[in-house]
């Protein structure tokens, strides 16, 4: 039926098997009963244009209510898959939005099924951005109302688009392209198959559809920034904490000083930094001092402890994830590479990177460019890298745990801390140091040390470092009775070799042996077979390896603990 039932014109076809029926009477009956015939049939139509036009309208106003409710983009998906099914029986083809440079549509929404399940050459054209000047796209933007492309006509008039062969492949006569915009803004565009066009509706669709994502896009775009900030004011605040420990790096002793030279001859650069200290010896003020002192100081620090996450998460951690990437990303998260563009990215505890992520971390390192997990959008990143580390990475390396690729990128610019115990110079200056510190934060009336307490805390081996006095002095500090620590509480030190003695003694062999190989199950996490598993740094073949582990009745849970 013509949309416009005013303009209608209806038709009275009779047919007779006789010749002759239709006579001078028959006609005269005829022409009398036309005339309200056709007003009763006029009658109808209006009416069922009124019904369409009604259900139309109810139609738009629930598809309405419903998009208003709609925050998210799988949920504006459904909605509209569901619309487009129940009202006109077709799919959604493609929706495009344009990048924050307007010069590119990218893919935000389509249906794979579309055009058949694994068709390859649509997957293809639907995940790549195309410049807005593309001919069809052009035509959709500029013009005010939604274009239809009849498919044989524009193919007749030389219309080469390769979209518009590649509707035609698949079976389609018509394509309708419409802008998606509110306002006078395009941000994008819409594309359906689709043979029997309903103008009305469809132009009424798109100007929800539109409104619907332009506040989904800027929902996200809050929520980023939002994200993004809360992050750099954790870094900040982090930052200004390490801001001040720098102003007070303490240790005058030759050990330092090469220490100082070091950091002085690298600051400058953007080159890599490889720390290696034993814990507790100053491997992140080191870091902290040399970001500060570099010209990206004006940028922050990230730090991300490659040891304090599961594996799964640091990926997350370094390089973000797309929303939807695995079960449980919600939302889109801006990895840490990324927000240390242009200032500086630690890598604590580098050396408890598990191996597959090496590899990636490698790459980024190599060509400073990185896919955020479930991305395809390849991002370049200017990142100076300090690492940091308390194992040997070269002895990791010969043991299979460390990538020597790796470790050949990190170990650019080398600087070893030397432990508390090498350089006992220095445990009067931080000591002093942390007794002002702390009694100033805790407003007790500390300000000195028993000769006699001192010269224990120069004796004693600091297997924590520098950490473990900052601790000592502060408990000190809190336990003090009058103006000067008078004594200090060090831990006994049970010499190494004895601890061995301990551990063996009066055992039987088997019980021994059993010790052992879970021992160094717990240091393979638990890996078996392969270049870093318990067999070979037993070496013994993974089958005599399972067999003993029958045979002395040890289990998962002996070496993984819940
Ligand atoms: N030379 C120093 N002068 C003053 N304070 C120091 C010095 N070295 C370390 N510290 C302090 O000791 C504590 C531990 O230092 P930091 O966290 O930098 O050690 P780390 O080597 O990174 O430790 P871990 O390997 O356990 O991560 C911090 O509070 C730090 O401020």
């Amino acid at each position: 039926m013509l949309p416009n039932a005013d303009l209608k014109k209806f038709a009275l076809v009779l047919f007779a098997d006789e010749t002759g029926t239709f006579d001078d009477r028959v006609v005269e009956i005829i022409e009398r009963i036309s005339s309200p015939l056709s007003g009763i049939v006029r009658n109808i139509s209006s009416n069922e244009n009124i019904q369409k036009k009604e259900k139309e309208k109810a139609f738009l106003l629930d598809f309405a209510e419903d998009i208003a409710a709609v925050r998210k983009k799988d949920d504006l998906e459904a909605s509209i898959s569901s619309v487009l099914d129940r009202m006109l029986g077709i799919r959604l083809s493609m929706i495009r939005v344009i990048d924050d440079a307007g010069e590119l549509l990218e893919p935000y929404m389509y249906d794979e099924r579309m055009f058949g399940n694994g068709n390859e050459e649509f997957k293809k054209q639907a995940s790549q951005k195309i410049p807005v000047s593309e001919v069809l796209s052009a035509r959709v933007l500029q013009q005010k109302e939604p274009v239809i492309f009849n498919i044989v006509e524009e193919e007749a008039k030389g219309n080469n688009s390769p979209y518009i062969k590649f509707w035609k492949n698949a079976g389609f006569s018509n394509a309708f392209g419409a802008a998606l915009r509110v306002g006078n803004k395009n941000f994008g565009t819409l594309w359906l198959m689709i043979d029997d066009i309903n103008m009305t509706l469809l132009k009424g669709l798109c100007a929800q559809i539109s409104i619907a994502i332009s506040n989904i896009l800027a929902n996200e775009k809050i929520w980023n920034y939002k994200q993004k900030l809360e992050i750099e004011n954790t870094h900040l605040h982090e930052q200004i904490r390490g801001l001040y420990n720098f102003s007070e790096i303490i240790g005058e002793g030759a050990a330092m000083q090469n220490v100082y030279h070091m950091m002085s001859a690298v600051s400058d650069s953007a080159t890599t930094v490889l720390i290696h200290g034993e814990t507790g010896t100053g491997k992140e003020l080191i870091a902290r001092a040399v970001h500060n002192a570099s010209p990206r100081n004006k940028k922050i620090m990230i730090k991300i402890n490659c040891a304090a996450l599961p594996p799964h998460l640091i990926e997350s951690e370094l390089f973000g994830h797309e929303k939807g990437a695995f079960t449980g990303a919600y939302e889109k998260r801006i990895g840490k590479f990324e927000l240390a563009h242009g200032g500086t990215l630690f890598l604590d505890e580098i050396g408890e990177l598990p191996l597959e992520l090496q590899v990636k971390m490698l790459r980024v390192l190599q060509e400073r460019e990185f896919e955020r997990i479930g991305g395809k959008e390849t991002l370049k990143v200017d990142v100076r890298i300090i690492a940091a580390t308390n194992r040997n990475l070269a002895v990791e390396v010969g043991a299979g745990k460390f990538r020597s690729d790796l470790f050949y990128r990190l170990n650019v610019f080398p600087i070893t801390l030397p432990p508390l115990r090498d350089r006992r110079e220095d445990v009067e200056p931080l000591t002093r140091f942390f007794i002002t510190r702390y009694s100033k934060k805790t407003g007790i009336g500390v300000n000195s040390i028993s000769p006699k307490a001192l010269s224990d805390l120069e004796n004693y081996s600091w297997p924590g470092n520098i950490r473990e006095l900052e601790h000592l002095i502060e408990r000190s500090i809190l336990l003090s009775s009058s103006s000067t620590i008078q004594s200090v509480h060090l831990p006994k030190v049970i010499p190494e070799d004895a601890i061995g003695h301990e551990v063996y003694m009066g055992q039987t062999l088997e019980e021994i042996e059993r010790f052992h190989i879970i021992e160094m199950l717990k240091s393979c996490k638990g890996k078996i077979s392969g270049p870093t598993g318990a067999a070979e740094v037993l070496g013994i073949p993974p089958s005599t390896l399972h067999s003993k582990m029958k045979k002395l009745g040890i289990t998962r849970a002996d070496y993984f603990p819940v």
